[in-house]
């Protein structure tokens, strides 16, 4: 058996830092995207902390990562006005509060679609996801990783992924979307890489009240069509995503299938493309199948609906491509 050894002088260091902060020894999305920051300048443009090989993709990377964060903030925020809402029976509060929380989404999908601009298909096909990507369900690294100086056993940890940030969790919780089988349980292992905090706040959302039952309970058209509209746009978030996956996974697994059996190509193109294992083609860097997860989660926020079909307000599948310019000069990075 060829185990991997994470040498004693990094793995016992590492592992006491990261008891600390409450999370798993391996780079996760805290440590890869929510910490890694800082101001360059008075203004606020931000560089990052750390970084890896992939240059300008892997800045652009984190840094829309980061813009979507950003862009959810006023929604995480009405979370708790509606759950306020919900307590004092106030509709007006409600429907207010989660009209916060359906522009924050749409306001997220728009900073999403800068990764065209910023980030190269091959670049995070063939370098980046080496880098995300962790020491379970790898084939790569079937066995996980020996911290030496910790424990004999290898142990496993999945790969730094967005699965790890609080705020799809945190809406799913709210608008009640049900995740079931394979999908749920990928989502809820996810929640082990996130800050204690995170967790606690998304846990404390589903507690609290039920969101869906005070809607059809109040059957106000309203807040109906304004619980719909979340729904809807966190629908459009995840095909979109989609979408982004077909570009940075997808076509580029099987351009690399077909490059590497013509073995023609442009030489820098064949480069790169070859250098991504196929090990990692079907998997996300959290480890997960792919496609078939999106999907489900994507199919999942769908189920969530009250009305099926409501006025205006269809799910549309989202292949906007056109948008990205748009969005790129309402939203820069600098
Ligand atoms: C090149 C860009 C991206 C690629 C290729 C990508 C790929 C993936 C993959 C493969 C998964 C499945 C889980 C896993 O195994 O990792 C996933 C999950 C997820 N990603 Fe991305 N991602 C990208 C950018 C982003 C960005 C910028 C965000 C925004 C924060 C994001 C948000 C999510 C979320 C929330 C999930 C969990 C699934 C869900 O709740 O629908 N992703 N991503």
């Amino acid at each position: 058996m060829n185990l991997q050894v994470l040498p004693r002088s990094l793995s016992v260091p590492f592992c006491e830092v990261s008891q600390r902060l409450g999370l798993p020894p391996i780079l996760t999305y805290a440590d890869a995207v929510l910490a890694n920051w800082k101001k360059r300048d008075p203004d606020g443009n931000l560089e990052l902390l750390l970084t890896f090989p992939g240059g300008e993709s892997v800045r652009g990377f984190f840094m829309v990562t980061l813009l979507v964060e950003l862009q959810a903030v006023p929604g995480l925020k009405s979370i708790l006005d509606v759950i306020n809402g919900i307590c004092d029976n106030d509709v007006a509060v409600v429907t207010k509060a989660l009209d916060v929380v359906s522009q924050a989404i749409d306001s997220m999908k728009q900073a999403l679609k800068l990764i065209h601009e910023y980030v190269d298909p091959s670049i995070f096909y063939g370098i980046m996801r080496i880098f995300l990507s962790g020491w379970k369900d790898n084939l790569l690294m079937p066995e996980g990783l020996v911290y030496e100086g910790v424990q004999e056993k290898p142990m496993e940890f999945s790969g730094s992924s967005a699965t790890q940030s609080s705020i799809l969790h945190c809406f799913d919780e709210l608008l009640g979307v049900q995740h079931d089988g394979s999908s749920a349980a990928f989502l809820r292992r996810m929640r082990d890489y996130m800050l204690p905090s995170h967790r606690h706040f998304i846990e404390n959302i589903s507690s609290r009240v039920s969101l869906r039952s005070f809607v059809l309970q109040q059957a106000d058209e309203r807040l109906t069509h304004t619980f719909e509209q979340c729904v809807a746009r966190l629908v459009e978030f995840r095909n979109y995503h989609i979408n982004i996956v077909t570009r940075y996974i997808t076509i580029p697994a099987s351009r690399a299938r077909q490059l590497c059996a013509s073995k023609q190509g442009l030489a820098e193109e064949l480069d790169m493309i070859r250098k991504a294992p196929t090990a990692l083609e079907e998997r996300g860097t959290g480890g997960s199948g792919i496609m078939t997860f999106l999907k489900t989660v994507r199919d999942e926020t769908k189920d969530t609906t009250i009305t099926q079909c409501t006025n205006g307000n269809q799910v549309l599948p989202d292949s906007s491509m056109t948008d990205i310019q748009k969005a790129a000069s309402e939203l820069t990075i600098e």
